[in-house]
């Protein structure tokens, strides 16, 4: 049985990716044949054979380039990004009579509004793969613009050309487009947020895509972890198993933060409050996810809270202040359980930006490769920062001599390609960054006045979901040339109930 996504909430269900009626081939052979508009005269007949075979020959030779690229694209570009399991085609014939379609996915964050456009692949008989996202970020969010909704369009219009740039005109009007926000708009008086959105739609409505009028929404907090949690399991691969492991997905935003894992424990899922547990149908396969979103514990809601209740002369260390207050804030706000410890996480959006921005990332491989030079790292995940004399007080520079180099590993040190690799590190780490940053804080000022605050929350936040200071986590911006966003898990889902539409039997 042809395999998809599909979600239990839906009454009828329908696999993603039907046949599109017209694939993009058929549009482009059609296009071809209307050129030859060319006024025959007799003595021209030969000649306008001749052009006609000329054109029909350089055309068949271009359509085996492109094919060919798109080939080499889905093997390189993304590799994991693949649904189904059908095994790569050889080389020349997986490209024969593909299909290409597109999908735009605007996110309307708080701090920020994005674009992706996806680009995907499906050849004959098999399911869709994803070939190519194009990605690019606005800032403000369009919260910011509240109390001037004109204003919000020009970032809109700006962010439809880079779609119209990347997809092909051809592909315009079958190519649909989509805008889902997130915490900033959830915050916003009711009647404020429908006039964004109202005013996003009517920018949406003018553009040569496929716009049906649902393409504007606020999305719910459980959607945008599930939807998270799909592409973070669909771009490592872990989709593709049925009964496979999976990972847990954590996405701090400005707003709001969502936590989604599948249990494998059943008490966990006996313990979980109501509203923490969803189904999800999938590849033949029913997920039962947790999946919560905190709408206010993203990390510019907490910031607010934090110096909100700041009173008085600071009493202690910058950090134990910080940290009493951030205790404060998260007093009864999490829900935190024991499974937690034992399933894989990958982190990212601000947990990632944070870690890279102080140069944490790096910081930590720098320390394991050292460590992996004098002794060897122990088999139980500790942190490597920790075992090189991070601990409180902090160190600015810790330099360990060692047979063959001389070791060092330094926060605050970034480097340019910091911003697109990711990395693993340990639950503790951040707490000691939190500690090294908050005490240089003390004496000098820094670049960034909030990473002492932000490093102390995000430590905090994690363990009170139940992240064992040993936990690793891996800290990620993109997998495989992919945005680590919910946009994605997004995408597959609209696309899913287009086709239910189309075709409401299957
Ligand atoms: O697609 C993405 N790629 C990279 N970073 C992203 C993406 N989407 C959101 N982020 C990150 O998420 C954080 C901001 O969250 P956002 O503005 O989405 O708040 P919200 O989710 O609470 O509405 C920033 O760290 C931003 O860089
Ligand atoms: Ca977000």
């Amino acid at each position: 049985m042809k395999k998809g996504i599909r979600y239990e909430t839906s009454r009828k269900t329908s696999y993603i990716f039907q046949q599109p009626q017209h694939g993009p081939w058929q549009t482009r052979m059609r296009k071809i044949s209307n050129h030859g508009s060319l006024r025959v005269a007799k003595v021209a007949y030969p000649l306008g054979l001749c052009v006609g075979v000329f054109i029909y020959v350089a055309y068949i030779k271009w359509h085996r380039a492109t094919a060919t690229q798109a080939f080499f694209s889905i093997t390189r570009a993304a590799p994991g990004a693949r649904w189904g399991q059908q095994a790569h085609s050889p080389l020349g014939t997986a490209a024969d009579g593909h299909e290409v379609f597109y999908g735009i996915m605007f996110d309307a964050g708080s701090t920020g509004t994005r674009v992706h456009v996806f680009q995907f692949t499906r050849p004959p008989r098999e399911t869709p793969t994803l070939t190519h996202e194009t990605f690019k970020a606005l800032k403000p969010g369009l919260s910011a613009y509240a109390d001037d909704v004109e204003k919000s369009a020009q970032g809109i219009r700006e962010l439809l050309d880079v779609a119209k740039q990347d997809i092909p005109f051809d592909f315009w009007k079958a190519t649909p487009l989509v805008l889902k926000a997130t915490a900033g708009l959830r915050l916003l008086p009711g009647e404020k947020a429908q006039k964004l959105l109202q005013k996003v739609k009517k920018v949406f409505k003018a553009s040569p895509f496929l716009v049906g009028d649902d393409c504007v929404s606020i999305m719910n907090g459980t959607d945008e972890g599930v939807s998270a949690w799909i592409t973070i399991n669909f771009l490592t691969g872990s989709l593709k198993t049925p009964g496979g492991s999976s990972v847990g997905m954590l996405d701090l935003g400005g707003g709001s933060t969502q936590i989604a894992f599948l249990p494998r424990v059943e008490g966990t899922l006996q313990a979980s409050p109501p509203g923490y547990l969803t189904a999800l149908r999938m590849f033949n396969r029913t997920y039962k996810l947790y999946s919560y979103s905190y709408l206010g514990l993203g990390l510019m809601s907490a910031r607010l809270a934090i110096l909100g209740g700041v009173e008085g002369q600071p009493a202690a260390s910058l950090h134990e202040l910080c940290a009493a207050r951030v205790s404060e804030v998260l007093q009864n706000r999490v829900h935190r359980t024991e499974e937690v410890k034992h399933v894989d996480f990958y982190a990212f959006s601000y947990y990632y930006d944070l870690a890279a921005g102080v140069g944490l990332i790096e910081a930590v491989l720098r320390a394991r490769e050292c460590r992996l030079q004098l002794e060897g790292l122990p088999q139980k995940p500790v942190s490597a920062l920790g075992l090189l004399g991070w601990r409180s007080p902090c160190q600015p520079h810790v330099s360990v001599a060692s047979p063959t180099s001389q070791c060092s590993c330094r926060l605050g040190v970034v480097s340019p390609t910091d911003a697109e690799k990711g990395g693993s590190l340990v639950v503790g780490d951040f707490e000691i960054a939190a500690k090294y940053v908050c005490r240089t804080l003390e004496t000098q000022p820094q670049s960034s006045p909030f990473s002492c605050m932000d490093l102390t929350y995000v430590s905090l936040l994690l363990q009170e979901f139940g992240f064992p200071r040993s936990k690793v986590l891996k800290l990620t911006r993109k997998i495989d040339n992919v945005e680590t966003s919910w946009a994605l898990g997004a995408i597959f889902h609209y696309i899913d109930s287009l086709n239910r539409q189309k075709s409401p039997a299957s």
